[in-house]
């Protein structure tokens, strides 16, 4: 029989439970029992639909208060010193590390936040000691989910991430200089111990994620994989079966490590993103071990085209025989929104085509059972996918001849400025007139509750579109008053209109749908509701122009203009997965072209085109895809800006500091200034803006918006005296890390107050 099998399941609940209990409890309004037992509640509701959908692999321990790497901290005891000095509840510890804590005595900021992969979810960064000392938690997360389901009936399949994937994606904590993979042979007893722990509790299977595989790992950890798991494999029978799995990417590269490891029973792998490994797995598969087919896809939306998924898995069985193959999700399903049913007003052509978590949990069971009984035993199912399928495929909703034609008529002299940055750069300067150490911000000030309300009242049609015009108006005018009162350098207009800097794109656009209950969680509390891209994109009007005309109307100083990327819209929208997605990108700067154009026009000199997913983008492996990818995303974004004149300035923004790999891509983007994170990340990292005597303007980030806490005026002058180790005091912006949107008005003010402070300190001294 071929077993179903999930890898992970959406934590937030049909209504973002999770985010409204995790806040209320932030916000004093719930106690920590009510938070605790909404947790219970969020977990057994969701191994409860996989039961009933018929899943035969149901995960454990896939949910998480704020982030599930950050669990692993507390349950190695990699906890630093700074936060276990306060002797915390655990809870309360767990949130600091992952937001910071400024309250009752306590000030500690948050640990570093990255990308997790090619997503646009976070982890929060292990951070590692020179002396680390490794200790399982007294009651082991895993052990006590893994409990919970049991006592509710349930039989699950815990899910851990492995040690070398945990060490790899771990760093050294600030002042440190440890290699984490150093520590493997020290962190691999405490699996040890776990996976006895996990056993003697009754669970005969456990989830190992290392999906660090997919890298080119360093030849270090590749060197140290096998050792581990041998290792970790020596339990025996007194450890659960193992199933290791991959995802976002082949593991073709490293099969070596994998073959012959006898302690593994099975090895999942993602054959939505690379169907073509296939052979090779199955050829490194031990005579006994199974292959987890990972073939519905967990990072996008699309219905499974059953035919084609069948066809795959299939082809597993006929080499291994149905006992040693399994159907799955290509990985968590924690990247797509919990269910298309909540979804009211999307229309019935295009809510055919679509398929979220709890749909998808439903797929698994439909293809395991096609291959197991036969195709005869789900006919109804496979027949109403193959009409979707094929509805999808014909429909003229996909499809825009103009579209086609204006990129057909795309020339190579569209993609470049006028003039070279110096020529630019003297242009600017004339109507500009900005001091040394211009400050200014990302471009979102806080999206109160009462904002929040009064978009979800004009949503609703219970206020008139002038009535919400006019309450935007006054929001502006109250963000330009207060930027003018710190005295910021180039103002912006807050974005209070836009619900999300790229679902608001996406409700402007042709070529997209967007959903009402569609969220996808993206760190700790926060979600966003991705757009989803349907046909080829163009856009009916201007999206940004009146309110940054507006904005600009009533100041005397500097506005800039708002945009997000072509890159960003593709990449934190749903794409199409029927185009390639470089043509999904042009399609998208082609109508951010005409809106640059456009703000120029209406006396916009400064325009910002945000692309913080342009780092996300590039494939996880060097060579060839990389290079193709870079030449695609930079031609977009330069599409898009190009066709000002010298005298218009382009910003454009990244909220990551890893940009070493990439960094020539970064400068083809040919930006006037770029603002980049880098508060929470090491100022060395600035060095290859000199190594590659970058000429333009950088803000790197001075302090870290993702956190309530507020920094000292004299933090943010240490971390400016840092920078300008690596950037000339001609080159530097001064600008927190990202938009303020998630901030209270009272951190904001506080926090931009220090940075105005600091920035005029250096301006003095640089002036003598
Ligand atoms: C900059 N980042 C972004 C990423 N991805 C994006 N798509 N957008 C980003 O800005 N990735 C990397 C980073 C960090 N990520 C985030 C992600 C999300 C937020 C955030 O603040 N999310 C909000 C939701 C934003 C939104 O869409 N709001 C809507 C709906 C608001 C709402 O909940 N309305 C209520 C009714 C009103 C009420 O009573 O309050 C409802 O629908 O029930 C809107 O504003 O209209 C979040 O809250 O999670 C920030 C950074
Ligand atoms: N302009 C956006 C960028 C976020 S990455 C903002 O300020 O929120
Ligand atoms: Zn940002």
């Amino acid at each position: 029989m071929v077993q179903s099998s999930v890898l992970g399941f959406p934590r937030m609940g049909k209504l973002r439970d999770l985010k409204k209990a995790t806040e209320a409890y932030w916000g004093d309004k719930i106690s920590r029992d009510e938070l605790l037992s909404e947790g219970k509640r969020l977990r057994l509701a969701h191994w409860q639909i996989q039961k009933d959908a018929g899943v035969d692999v149901i995960p454990s321990n896939d949910f998480a208060f704020y982030d599930q790497i950050l669990d692993h901290h507390q349950l190695f005891g990699t906890i630093p010193e700074r936060y276990t000095k306060y002797n915390l509840h655990p809870l309360d510890e767990y949130f600091a590390m992952g937001r910071g804590l400024q309250k009752e005595g306590v000030d500690v900021p948050a640990l570093e936040m990255v990308k997790w992969f090619d997503s646009n979810y976070h982890y929060v960064k292990p951070a590692l000691q020179d002396n680390q000392v490794f200790k399982l938690a007294a009651e082991p997360k895993p052990v006590a989910e893994f409990l919970e389901a049991k006592a509710a009936g349930i039989t699950t399949r815990p899910v851990i991430l492995g040690p070398v994937s945990f060490l790899t994606l771990a760093k050294a904590d600030r002042g440190q200089s440890v290699d984490p993979i150093t520590l493997l042979d020290k962190l691999v007893p405490l699996y040890v111990e776990l996976l006895e722990k996990l056993k003697a509790a009754g669970a005969e299977d456990v989830q190992i994620d290392e999906p660090v595989l997919v890298f080119d790992l360093a030849e270090k950890s590749k060197a140290a994989f096998k050792p581990a798991y041998e290792k970790i494999g020596a339990i025996g029978a007194k450890g659960p079966r193992i199933t290791l799995t991959t995802y976002f990417g082949d593991i073709v590269h490293n099969i070596d490590v994998l073959a012959n490891l006898q302690s593994l029973y099975a090895i999942h792998v993602d054959l939505v993103r690379n169907p073509e490994q296939l052979d090779t797995v199955i050829a490194a598969l031990g005579p006994n071990q199974v292959l987890s087919a990972g073939v519905v896809d967990s990072r996008n939306i699309w219905k499974t085209n059953y035919k084609a998924a069948i066809e795959k898995v299939e082809n597993a069985i006929q080499k291994l025989g149905k006992d040693r193959v399994v159907v799955a999700t290509s990985s968590s399903l924690l990247h797509v929104p919990h269910t298309l049913a909540s979804e009211k007003t999307l229309d019935d052509e295009v809510r055919d085509w679509f398929s979220f978590a709890v749909e998808k949990t439903a797929e698994v069971v439909v293809i395991a059972k096609a291959v197991t009984e036969g195709p005869a035993a789900v006919r109804a199912e496979l027949e109403a996918n193959a009409k979707s399928v094929q509805a999808r495929a014909s429909s003229k909703r996909t499809n825009d001849p103009t579209v086609k034609a204006r990129q057909a008529a795309v020339t190579e002299e569209m993609h470049n400025r006028k003039s070279p940055f110096p020529t630019r750069h003297a242009e600017q300067g004339k109507t500009l007139k900005l001091p040394l150490f211009p400050t200014t911000t990302i471009g979102s000030f806080p999206q109160t509750k009462e904002i929040r309300v009064q978009r979800n009242k004009f949503t609703k049609g219970e206020i008139t579109p002038a009535e919400y015009e006019k309450f935007i108006e006054k929001e502006i005018e109250e963000v330009v008053k207060i930027q003018e009162e710190l005295d910021l350098d180039v103002l912006v207009h807050g974005e209070p209109e836009r619900n999300d800097m790229v679902q608001y794109f996406g409700e402007r656009l042709t070529g997209y749908v967007f959903t009402t209950h569609a969220w996808v969680q993206s760190y700790g509390s926060r979600c966003v509701r991705p757009p989803i891209i349907v046909g080829d994109i163009s856009r009916p009007a201007p999206m940004t122009v009146k309110e940054s005309k507006y904005a600009a109307s009533i100041t005397k100083k500097p506005m800039k203009g708002m945009l997000t990327g072509p890159i960003t819209c593709l990449r934190w929208s749903f794409p199409r997965d029927d185009v390639h997605q470089s043509v999904q990108a042009q399609q998208l700067a082609l109508a951010l072209r005409d809106e640059v154009v456009d703000l120029e026009a209406a006396g916009i000199h400064v325009i910002q085109v945000d692309e913080p997913a342009l780092r996300e983008g590039l494939p996880l492996r060097s060579g060839s895809e990389r290079v193709a990818y870079l030449k695609w995303a930079v031609d977009s974004f330069k599409l898009s800006t190009a066709g000002v004149t010298d005298g218009t300035q382009i910003h454009s923004h990244f909220c990551y500091s890893e940009f070493q790999d990439f960094f020539h891509a970064i400068a083809a983007l040919d930006a006037d200034v770029l603002s980049i994170e880098n508060s929470k990340s090491d100022a060395k990292l600035l060095q290859v803006f000199i190594d590659q005597a970058y000429p333009r303007h950088i803000g790197p980030g001075v302090y870290d918006i993702h956190s309530p806490r507020i920094p000292s005026e004299q933090e943010i002058k240490d971390r400016l005296e840092e920078m300008l180790q690596y950037l000339t005091p001609q080159q530097l912006w001064v600008n927190p890390d990202c938009g303020l949107k998630t901030r209270q008005w009272r951190e904001t003010k506080a926090a931009l107050e220090g940075m105005v402070a600091a920035a005029k300190y250096f301006r003095a001294k640089y002036a003598q």
